[in-house]
C-alpha cells in the first residue's frame, strides 16, 4: 500500500517536473525573443542617434511589471530581480552590438586572452563572461603573473589581456597600476566581476578537518575576518586561484581547502564547505581588458577615458588638474596615486572620468592639462560596463 503510495506521488512528481522543464523552455524562447528585439531597438538608436540607456523607460516598465505581477502572486522583489537581470543583459548586447558597427576590425569570431592562473581563476571567469556577447571562441591562455600578461599582448600573442585593477574589499591592484605607467597597450574595456569567496574541498569533510587553506594573495587579503577565526591553520600562498584549486584536487585530502568561487570550483570538482566567507558582502574586482590598439565608443554608450598623468612637486598642482574637469563638466570617478620608479617623492596620477575621448569637453580638458602637467598619457576610453539598475519607488514595492 505504502509503496503503490511513493510510486503515484514519483509518478505525480516526474509529471510535474515535465511541466516546469516545457515552462523553462518557454521562457528561454521568449528571453531570446526579447533579446531579438532589443537588437532592432539598437538598430533604430543607431539611426536616431539615441543613447542606449532610458532610465524613464526601465522605471516605467518595472513599475508596470511590478504591479502585474502583485495581481499573479509574485511579490515585488522577486520581479525587480528578475527583470533587472533582463534589462542588464539588453543594455549590455545592445552596446556590444553598437561596439561592433563603430570599431568593424573588432569583430571577429575567435579572440585570444592572456589572464592570470588558469581554468577557474577570477581573472578567467572575467574573460568568458567579458567575450560571451563578443566572440564564438576564447583562445585561452593562463599566465603565472601581470607582466607576462602585458607582454604576451604587447608581442602580439594574444589579442587581450585581462587584468584585475581594483577590488571593493582589498582596494587597488597596485602592481597593475605600475605596469600600466610602462606600456603602449590600450584599455579596451572593463567588466566587473562578483568575487563570491568559498572555502572549497576535493572530499566530503567539516571545517574543524582544516589545517592548511591554499589561495592566493588577493583571496586571503579579502577573507582575512573568516581566517581570523580558524584557529591553528596553516595558510599556503599560490600564484593564482586556479593553481591552488588544482592542488587541492591533486591532493584529495580532507585537511586541505582553498579559497575561491564556486563556479571555478565545479571546474576542478571541488564543492563548498563555506559560502560567502569574504569580510564585506558585496565583493568585487573590477577588471581591465588590455589589447595593441585602441577602441573607438559609439556615441551612445556611456564611456570612460582613464588617462595618467604627472605634475611634479609644485603645490596645488593636482588640484588645478582637477579644476579643469571640473570646468570642463567631466565627472571623475576614480582617483589613483603610484610613485614613480626613479624619482623619490613624485607621484604619477590615474584618472578615470565618465566621458568619451572624442567629445570636445574631454578634448578641451586634455589640451588644458597638457600645459598644466609634465607629462600626461590617454590609457584608453571605452564602454561603461557596470549596469546601475533604474530605481524604484519604494511605494512601487510596498505591499497594500
Ligand atoms: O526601450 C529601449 O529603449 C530599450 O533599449 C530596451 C530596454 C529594455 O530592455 O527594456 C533596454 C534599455 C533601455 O534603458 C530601456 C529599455
Amino acid at each position: 500500500m505504502e509503496e503503490g503510495n511513493i510510486v503515484s506521488n514519483q509518478l505525480d512528481l516526474n509529471d510535474i517536473r515535465k511541466e516546469i522543464t516545457a515552462l523553462d523552455q518557454s521562457l528561454l524562447t521568449l528571453f531570446a525573443k526579447r533579446r531579438a528585439l532589443t537588437l532592432e531597438v539598437a538598430k533604430s538608436k543607431v539611426e536616431n542617434v539615441r543613447p542606449v540607456r532610458d532610465l524613464q523607460r526601465e522605471q516605467e516598465l518595472l513599475i508596470r511589471l511590478i504591479k502585474q505581477g502583485k495581481e499573479l502572486g509574485l511579490d515585488a522583489h522577486y520581479v525587480t530581480s528578475v527583470f533587472q537581470t533582463i534589462i542588464e543583459d539588453s543594455v549590455l548586447n545592445q552596446q556590444a552590438y553598437l561596439q561592433t558597427l563603430t570599431n568593424p576590425n573588432i569583430q571577429v569570431p575567435r579572440v585570444s586572452v592572456a589572464f592570470l592562473g588558469d581554468k577557474g581563476s577570477y581573472s578567467y571567469l572575467a574573460s568568458h563572461r567579458y567575450f560571451s556577447r563578443r566572440a564564438e571562441e576564447i583562445i585561452e591562455q593562463g599566465c603565472q603573473n601581470f607582466a607576462d600578461i602585458m607582454q604576451l599582448v604587447e608581442a602580439g600573442h594574444v589579442d587581450y589581456g585581462m587584468l584585475p585593477i581594483e577590488n571593493t574589499s582589498s582596494g587597488s591592484i597596485n602592481e597593475v597600476y605600475d605596469l600600466l605607467q610602462h606600456t603602449n597597450l590600450s584599455i579596451v574595456g572593463e567588466i566587473t566581476q562578483p568575487i563570491e569567496h568559498c572555502l572549497l574541498t576535493a572530499v566530503n569533510t567539516s571545517l574543524d578537518k582544516i589545517d592548511t587553506i591554499y589561495a592566493h594573495g588577493q583571496p586571503f587579503t579579502q577573507c582575512s575576518n573568516f581566517l581570523d577565526k580558524q584557529a591553528n591553520i596553516r595558510i599556503e600562498y599560490c600564484d593564482s586561484t586556479a593553481d591552488a584549486m588544482a592542488k587541492v584536487y591533486e591532493l584529495q585530502q580532507e585537511n586541505v581547502a582553498v579559497i575561491g568561487s564556486e563556479e571555478g570550483g565545479k571546474l576542478y570538482q571541488l564543492h563548498a564547505l563555506e559560502k560567502s566567507i569574504a569580510n564585506q558582502d558585496e565583493n568585487h574586482s573590477r577588471f581591465i581588458l588590455v589589447a595593441r590598439k585602441p577602441v573607438e565608443v559609439a556615441q551612445q554608450i556611456p564611456a570612460k577615458t582613464t588617462f595618467i598623468f604627472a605634475t611634479g612637486q609644485k603645490p596645488g598642482a593636482l588640484v588645478e588638474c582637477l579644476l579643469v574637469l571640473k570646468e570642463k563638466g567631466i565627472n571623475m570617478c576614480k582617483l589613483e596615486s603610484r610613485p614613480i620608479q626613479g624619482r623619490p617623492w613624485e607621484e604619477m596620477f590615474y584618472i578615470d572620468v565618465e566621458a568619451n575621448v572624442k567629445h570636445l569637453a574631454m578634448q578641451e580638458a586634455i589640451t588644458l592639462l597638457t600645459e598644466s602637467t609634465n607629462f600626461i598619457k590617454v590609457l584608453g576610453c571605452y564602454p561603461v560596463e557596470h549596469i546601475s539598475p533604474a530605481s524604484v519607488p519604494s511605494s512601487a514595492i510596498a505591499t497594500e
